[in-house]
């Protein structure tokens, strides 16, 4: 309720704003973003709102209570992403990095904006997510990956590698390092969450990645 009421004072001051962010500024009203990503709970002015003169009235007169931050699903242009995606079980992988691609496009991120860049495996990942996040050219860093495990404890030392080791990456860089590697009991759990009935956690991936770059865009 509290973000109807927002998200409606807002489209009564600056209505071109919250026609352009629906699923920010009415998310209770835009199932398929909750569907696939949580969304924060909070009604809040975004910061690409913040940054608009249109609108600048408005934040002093909606935002009664303490500043809020929130990235920005739709101020998409000129961010930048590198997806780092492993080999290892690519029948599941590619899957992944085919729905974190078709979320680019949806959220008008441009082919030339995104870098991939293949690893053999998951344990892999973070060493060049940490080094592409260093370079200081991307945003976001979408890490993708599957560890199913077998008959050994080597899937536990893998992905706790891989989860460990995306968080430092970002941690170290600086640069948010999204953690889409996807750790699975058997191949049927990885298949459902790489398109099938669970979703795809490539594209919530890429959703959390864009949300990530922007609301860190904005954090000088
Ligand atoms: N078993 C899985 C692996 N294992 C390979 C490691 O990631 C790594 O490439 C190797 O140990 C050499 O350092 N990788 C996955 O991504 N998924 C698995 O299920
Ligand atoms: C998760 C894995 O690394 C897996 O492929 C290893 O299988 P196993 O434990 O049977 O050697």
């Amino acid at each position: 309720m509290a973000s109807f009421t927002a998200a409606y004072k807002l489209s009564l001051v600056c209505p071109s704003l919250a026609s352009s962010s629906p699923q920010h500024f009415l998310p209770s009203l835009n199932k398929s973003i909750l569907s696939i990503s949580p969304t924060p709970s909070f009604s809040s002015i975004s910061l690409a709102s913040i940054g608009n003169p249109r609108c600048g009235s408005l934040i002093a007169s909606a935002a009664a209570g303490p500043k809020r931050l929130l990235g920005s699903l739709t101020s998409t242009q000129g961010l930048k992403f590198a997806v780092v995606v492993a080999r290892f079980n690519e029948i599941v992988t590619s899957l992944l990095l085919e729905g974190a691609l078709e979320t680019f496009r949806r959220y008008s991120i441009k082919e030339e904006d995104i870098t991939v860049v293949s690893v053999p495996g998951s344990f892999e990942i973070p060493v060049v997510a940490q080094k592409l996040g260093k370079t200081g050219a991307y945003d976001a860093i979408i890490c993708i990956g599957a560890v199913i495990r077998g008959d050994t404890t080597h899937y536990d030392a893998v992905a706790n590698s891989a989860a460990s080791g995306v968080l430092s990456a970002g941690l170290s860089s600086g640069v948010p390092c999204i953690f889409g590697v996807l750790t699975c009991d058997d191949m049927d759990q990885a298949l459902n969450r790489a398109g099938g009935k669970s979703g795809n956690k490539g594209a919530e991936a890429a959703i959390t990645a864009i949300e990530m770059a922007s609301l860190c865009k904005s954090i000088i």
